[in-house]
């Protein structure tokens, strides 16, 4: 993902991430608002403590009157309140644990479902391992921001609701000056928010650049060790790490000396106002009209206030870094998709239609400029040109991958490309990519990948692939598992096994992005075989550096600089003097001649 996505500050972070919490808390909106209202009832029998604790002082301990039973009464009533109070609150702070959980189980599901959506732009652009932090851990944050605010924000805030107003119940005097409280605690977590966000925002920023920097290197150890660069790229992560351990003690010093300090300090202070208070207004009347009862109902209150005001600011630091991975999953939720258009449009025969094709990734930097070419139902078309002339360009056109400005310049069976149908298309279009992504499972589910496929449709995909030879060679046949990356089997293999894949979605349009580039000869002649059987059948469409794949096309079409130069079968641009297509074959040749026959024994960069 690009950067400016994770520069989100908490102030505008705040919003974005309640708008996040409450759209996907939304199924389990009874629980919530059923929560609140037990939460109030415990909070209601709390408060009962303190003031039943007042009645049995002023009523019965003050004036020595051994009413033993009410007095018993009274003392049962405080525990049996105290305890329902407590299993109240239990019963649903368990229920709004699974409220969490289940948000975050939804959160989860919609970002991993959305990244797959977002289209190919957006991935030219992204870092992998921030893209994986933003789906694992900001999830797992925002679970966090769940907890404080439907436990610790919701509760406390009933608890000092219900509080005040048993105290204003009590004493109006001395409850206006217990209040004085929360605007005093609002100010501390202000000033330490202040004081401590852009430390916090920048520790986040800092921890996912970490992780992208641990997964790209992981992923590129091949050409790390190779190069030598272990050391540079050590000093580059101590040098993050270094700065996210700076960010993170900024905000454990803005912790440790605000809050848990500030807030005893505050609570002191207005126990010795409210003592005050109440010395000033009890002065020259008699002890046992004094009302200590009241003076223990309000210390005792004034307890339960701060205890909850306590909490919420000493998690106040978690509940920042979770608004912000909340604001950061917001922020990728509200990329915008790749269209996937619903009509009715299939595609029927495979006949592509190019007309004065342009394209530009960036405005005024021309890639593809006016390519016109109408492709039968089963031709084979090569694509040959120089590195950049916009070869892998045009088949992610071809791919959708990227939106056209008029989308009638490339059509297929008479319609627009972008206007089929998503699923319709996907179907009809298959792809062998130069990489064959082969995932950690068995070769059926390599050659499957989720679609439900029958062993006679998988075997054909096989042998119309020139794989089943091999697989059957395999210890379990289809369903031998194959390890990450598919590292049991040879390059070639793969390619084998991708286009198998491809093949067994039984497309219209085969799409070939150098396939052969990286395999053997004996393996080329195998794919070669195969497109040899496969044509006719559906449309082939190859882009190779390595000529001898598309010799045998029906046309080759040859790119430079984005311009169709120069298209027809081998023999005819053979025939062209000074030809781009004659001299990247001889340059091949001399090539070869040059390397012996090897998988490198490619067309050199011209
Ligand atoms: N996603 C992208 N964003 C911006 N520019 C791109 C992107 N992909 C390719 N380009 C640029 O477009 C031009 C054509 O690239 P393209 O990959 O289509 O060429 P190619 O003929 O397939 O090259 P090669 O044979 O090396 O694969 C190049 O200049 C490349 O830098």
């Amino acid at each position: 993902m690009s950067s400016h996505n994770d520069n989100t500050s908490p102030e505008s972070s705040t919003a974005q991430a309640a708008r996040l919490l409450w759209q996907a808390a939304q199924p389990d909106r009874r629980t919530v608002l059923w929560g609140l209202a037990w939460l109030i009832l415990a909070a209601g029998l709390d408060a009962a403590g303190p003031v039943l604790g007042k009645y049995f002082i002023d009523r019965y301990l003050l004036p020595r009157d051994p009413m033993l039973s009410t007095m018993a009464a009274l003392l049962i009533g405080v525990f049996i309140t105290g305890s329902l109070a407590s299993l109240l609150r239990y019963w649903q702070l368990t229920r709004l644990a699974g409220v969490a959980m289940r948000s975050v189980l939804r959160i989860r599901e919609q970002v991993y479902g959305h990244v797959l959506r977002l289209p190919m732009s957006f991935f030219d652009q992204a870092i992998t391992g921030q893209l994986v932090s933003r789906v694992t851990n900001d999830t797992e944050s925002v679970k966090q921001l769940y907890v404080q605010v439907l436990f610790v924000m919701l509760d406390a805030m009933v608890m000092l609701g219900i509080m005040l107003v048993t105290m204003a119940l009590l004493d109006v005097r001395l409850m206006l000056i217990s209040a004085v409280m929360v605007p005093a605690v609002v100010a501390v977590v202000v000033g330490y928010g202040r004081l401590s966000g852009p430390a916090v925002a920048r520790t986040r920023e800092l921890r996912s650049q970490l992780n992208a920097q641990t997964a790209e290197s992981i992923g590129g150890m091949v050409a790390l060790q190779a190069t030598g660069a272990t050391a540079r790229y050590g000093e580059r992560y101590a040098e993050v790490n270094q700065a996210h351990y700076d960010s993170r003690l900024i905000e454990v010093r803005a912790n440790a000396w605000l809050l848990r300090p500030a807030l005893d300090l505050i609570h002191v202070l207005v126990l010795a106002v409210v003592i005050a208070a109440w010395g000033a207004q009890s002065e020259g009347l008699a002890l046992d009209a004094l009302q200590v009862g009241l003076l223990y109902a309000f210390v005792g209150s004034l307890g339960r206030v701060t205890e909850p005001l306590i909490q919420l600011t000493m998690q106040f630091s978690q509940l920042q870094q979770a608004t912000v991975s909340a604001a950061r999953v917001h922020t990728l939720l509200t990329q915008a998709q790749a269209e996937r258009p619903h009509s009715t449009g299939q595609v029927t025969a495979g006949a592509v239609s190019l007309r004065e094709l342009d394209f530009a990734y960036q405005a005024e930097q021309p890639i593809l400029k006016k390519v016109t070419l109408d492709i039968a139902p089963g031709e084979f078309i090569g694509i040959v040109g120089p590195t950049g002339s916009g070869k892998s360009t045009l088949l992610s056109l071809l791919l959708r991958y990227y939106p056209l400005q008029d989308p009638a310049q490339l059509c297929v069976d008479g319609q627009p490309l972008g206007w089929l149908d998503e699923d319709a298309f996907r179907q009809a279009v298959g792809l062998v990519p130069q990489e064959p992504f082969l995932m950690a499972g068995s070769v059926r589910d390599n050659i499957a990948m989720g679609r439900p496929l029958s062993q006679e449709a998988l075997e054909l995909a096989a042998t119309q692939a020139g794989a089943s030879g091999f697989i059957a060679r395999l210890s379990e046949g289809y369903d031998t598992v194959l390890g990450e990356g598919g590292a049991r089997l040879a390059v070639g293999e793969k390619q084998l096994i991708a286009i198998a894949r491809a093949l067994a979605g039984q497309p219209k349009i085969l799409l070939l992005d150098e396939a052969t580039s990286h395999i053997d000869t004996a393996t080329e002649q195998v794919v070669q075989q195969a497109l040899q059987a496969l044509r006719g059948k559906m449309t082939l469409i190859a882009v190779a550096h390595r000529l001898s794949t598309i010799r045998e096309a029906d046309r080759i079409l040859v790119l430079q600089q984005g311009r169709v130069v120069e298209c027809g079968p081998h023999a005819a641009l053979m025939q062209i003097t000074d030809g781009v297509y004659r001299r990247l074959v001889e340059l091949q040749q001399l090539h070869e001649d040059e390397l012996g026959d090897s998988p490198e024994g490619q067309a050199p960069p011209a």
